[in-house]
């Protein structure tokens, strides 16, 4: 079973992700960790015309070793580089078979970020689009860095999350919105647990629809 994560900024999308494979014993990719990374490795050209031809090459020498140091990859810097990256169809490109090629192992996978249920995975039996309004996703990502021993200026870190989802909602290669097949699921009002028992009744009731 290939079940597809899509949705905006700390929308609470990974944590659900990772109860789902959990759920059902399925492996998860964050694919924002990717992206992430090819941000991370490129930081010092942002802004300089080599930006573009060094995130490409990035994405392309991607490997696991570029994804272990999570504190780092999880900072909001490495969001805002990601969705710098994100937006270069070349790094796109060099990315989504490896995406693919996990989706499709034997027995599935469960696979989040914002182009999984209408670029990555079109083909997913279940399709999540997770969404939670801005004023949460803020507070649940403040509290997140806080607890890290981060100091969070909330007022910036809103203006932030709003930046990275409006590049992303404009992103022309970006895919990101709400495959028609998708299912919605907006957990601002859900805390993890009910969001988790949420997901878990949509992907039963799909997959029983099709047996
Ligand atoms: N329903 C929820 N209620 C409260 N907190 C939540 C909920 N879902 C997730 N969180 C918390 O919000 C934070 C962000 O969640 P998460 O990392 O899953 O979001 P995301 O959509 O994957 O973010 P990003 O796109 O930036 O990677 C985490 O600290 C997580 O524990
Ligand atoms: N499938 C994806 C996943 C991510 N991105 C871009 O990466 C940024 C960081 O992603 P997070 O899920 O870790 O927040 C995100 O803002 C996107 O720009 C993407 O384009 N496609």
């Amino acid at each position: 079973m290939i079940i597809a994560v899509d949705g905006p900024a700390a929308s609470g999308k990974g944590t659900l992700a990772a109860g789902l494979a959990r759920h059902y014993g399925l492996p998860h990719l964050d694919t924002g960790l990717l992206y992430r990374a090819v941000g991370l490795a490129v930081a010092d050209h942002l802004g300089k015309s080599d930006f573009e031809v060094y995130a490409v090459a990035a994405a392309r020498a991607l490997d696991a070793a570029h994804l272990i140091d999570v504190d780092k990859l999880t900072s909001a810097e490495a969001g805002v580089l990601a969705s710098h990256v994100a937006v270069i169809n070349d790094v796109r490109l060099a990315m989504r078979q490896y995406q693919r090629d996990y989706a499709h192992q034997p027995g599935g996978a469960v696979i989040d970020g914002r182009d999984i249920g209408t670029v990555v995975c079109p083909d997913a039996d279940v399709k999540l689009f997770i969404v939670a309004d801005s004023k949460a996703r803020m507070e649940r990502r403040a509290r997140q860095l806080e607890a890290k021993g981060q100091v969070v200026d909330r007022y910036a870190l809103y203006h932030q999350i709003e930046q990275r989802d409006a590049r992303d909602r404009a992103n022309p290669h970006g895919g990101f919105y709400q495959a028609p097949d998708a299912h919605l699921l907006d957990t601002t009002l859900l805390d993890i647990e009910a969001a988790l028992r949420a997901a878990v009744a949509i992907v039963d009731g799909v997959m029983a629809r099709k047996a």
